[in-house]
């Protein structure tokens, strides 16, 4: 963690990182940026589209450029892609520019909560359970790594997941001193 006055949310996909990036946003006072949303007014592409484009590594190439570039800034919360925290260099600048939330799911809920969902490439397949599993085995890591709280959200329904969470993050972020 550092004193810049940024929350940045991780987790796999699914976790709710999206769902929960305008909440906290507007509670605490911040900007909000979304990483993948970012890369797509860029580039004028879908993030699937990219995929497609460019493969996995030219996205992966994109997101680190952007994420570097959107942590320049503070007061912001900076909704990550699930595969962030794949690449050290943005797991380096994720520890250094902010206070970073991991988001958790187990792949049971994230099965359960992107039902129908197609606008995630690497999900774009039959064996869904499996590809969550073994993503989880690599990043679950990861994200603990870069972590500054760990919140599981899957003691939350959708609706109340974001007071909860805040309720989470108020003591923190007044005793290590993070707000200006
Ligand atoms: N307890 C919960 N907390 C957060 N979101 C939940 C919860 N229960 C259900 N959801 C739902 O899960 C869905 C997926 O969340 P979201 O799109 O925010 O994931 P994400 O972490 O941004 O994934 P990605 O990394 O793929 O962008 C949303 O429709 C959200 O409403
Ligand atoms: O889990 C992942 O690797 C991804 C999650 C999304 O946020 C997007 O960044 C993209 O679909 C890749
Ligand atoms: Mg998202």
């Amino acid at each position: 963690m550092n004193p810049a006055r940024n929350l940045i949310l991780v987790g796999p996909t699914g976790a709710g990182k999206t769902h929960l990036g305008p909440p906290l946003a507007a509670h605490f006072g911040l900007r909000l940026l979304d990483l993948d949303a970012a890369v797509e007014a860029d580039t004028g592409m879908r993030v699937a589209a990219l995929f497609e484009r460019e493969g996995e590594a030219g996205f992966r190439a994109r997101e680190h450029a952007m994420l570097h570039a959107l942590l320049e800034d503070g007061d912001i919360v900076l909704v990550t892609g699930g595969g962030a925290v794949l690449d050290p260099r943005n797991r380096e600048r994720m520890r250094t520019r902010g206070f970073v939330v991991h988001l958790q799911a187990t792949p049971a809920q994230q099965l359960a909560r992107l039902q129908g969902d197609r606008s995630r490439p690497l999900l774009a397949r039959a064996d869904r359970a499996s590809v969550l599993e073994a993503m989880a085995r690599v990043r679950t890591p990861l994200y603990a790594e870069v972590a500054d709280l760990a919140f599981d959200t899957g003691r939350f329904d959708a609706g109340d997941a974001a007071t909860g969470l805040i309720n989470a993050l108020e003591p923190l972020w007044k005793r290590n001193g993070v707000p200006a």
